[in-house]
């Protein structure tokens, strides 16, 4: 299992080891969005929580898309670089100085490797950094001179994103029909930082950023830095053959991914769709994402006033991150309701 002694320093390599030499990553055709695949663009700006418009475009865009871009968001162009700069900054420091800061093995904090890692044979050409819980741990270990700016800036985007995640899962759950009052804990959120690094890579060809994963949360909202590299799996038109589309960054939109929960408190009308993140040879890029999940102890099931018979079983975050770190891409479909569950039910009652 690859482990934190794998990590080298990317800048120094001129070819991509073996270690890092990656063969699938022609599984399917790469390509830009074309016609019906151009994802999703919505404005937030004039929506209230009863605007019939923004509703119908979050509904398509969860539903066909599983993945769009928010514009009119109300994060401001200064918070937005200065998070990116704390995060270069981050990355930037010598790797000695950063594996202060490493995650333990079984801890959900800290400074790493992909944590699907232990999937796959070949390393991914990427650092990661988590945080979860407070800043100023993990701040005083990397910068113990000068944490103050770092601890700021996690902060203030953290308010931020919690207000705005809000809003979108509100704006989501009524685009359903359904009465915000059954969402009644999503006024407490919660939320976990991903501050993500992909160095330039001599031979992007061989070289995978982050491999192909859903997200397991309710829903991620991704800031990428100036440089494409963000990809999801699209049929195109919704049935033809499968493949890669690029998810460039466009200047003042954030993305949001439909998670793996939102697929579930939706009893899969809304789609947590594969993406991956592919290397550039000649730019660094950085990705922030803010991970959005439910309290920790609210078991997650699909809506009861969607009416219709439940096709997931009911999980909490926790139960359910636990089950991804075990079965990864197939956890969602583990936790479907099978026929033996409803024969089950129907001949010992609920
Ligand atoms: C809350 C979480 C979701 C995540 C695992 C984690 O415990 C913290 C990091 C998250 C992340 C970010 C990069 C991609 C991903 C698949 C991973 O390896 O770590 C996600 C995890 C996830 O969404 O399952
Ligand atoms: O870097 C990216 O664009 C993707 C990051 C991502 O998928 C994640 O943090 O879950
Ligand atoms: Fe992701």
């Amino acid at each position: 299992m690859p482990s934190l002694s794998d990590h080298f320093e990317f800048e120094t390599v001129r070819e991509v080891p073996e270690s890092h030499a990656w063969t699938s990553l022609d599984d399917h055709p790469s390509g830009e969005a074309t016609g019906h695949d151009k994802l999703p663009l919505i404005s937030l700006s004039n929506s209230s929580d009863d605007d019939d418009n923004t509703k119908f475009l979050l509904r398509h865009a969860c539903q066909h898309f599983g993945v769009f871009y928010v514009t009119g968001h109300g994060i401001s162009t200064n918070l937005l670089s200065e998070l990116e700069l704390q995060t270069r900054r981050l990355f930037s420091l010598p790797t000695n100085q950063k594996l202060k800061a490493a995650r333990p093995p079984d801890g959900l904090s800290g400074y790493g490797l992909a944590r699907i890692s232990s999937f796959f044979s070949k390393l991914m050409w990427y650092e990661g950094f988590t945080i979860s819980g407070s800043v100023l741990h993990h701040a005083r270990q990397l910068f113990p001179d000068d944490y103050f700016r770092f601890c700021e800036t996690i902060e203030e985007y953290g308010k931020e994103m919690q207000k705005l995640a809000e809003k979108i899962i509100r704006l989501m759950i009524s685009s359903l029909g359904v009465k915000e009052e059954e969402l009644n804990w999503s006024k407490d959120l919660s939320g976990v930082f991903q501050l993500n690094s992909y160095p330039a890579c001599p031979d992007p060809d061989k070289a995978m950023g982050l491999a192909a994963h859903t997200d397991s949360s309710l829903l991620t909202i991704l800031h990428q830095s100036g440089t494409s590299g963000l990809q999801v799996l699209r049929k195109e038109d919704g049935h033809g053959p499968t493949r890669w589309v690029t998810v460039p960054p466009v200047a003042g939109a954030l993305i949001v991914h439909v998670g793996d929960l939102s697929h579930i408190l939706s009893n899969a009308r809304f789609h947590s769709v594969l993406h991956r993140a592919i290397v550039n040879r000649y730019r660094h890029r950085y990705s922030m994402a803010y991970i959005c999940g439910p309290p920790p102890e609210v078991k997650v099931k699909p809506l009861n006033s969607l009416n219709e018979s439940p096709v997931f079983r009911p999980m909490t975050w926790p139960e359910y991150l636990s089950l991804k770190g075990k079965l990864f891409n197939q956890a969602l479909h583990s936790i479907r309701v099978t026929s033996d569950d409803e024969k089950f039910k129907f001949m010992h009652g609920p």
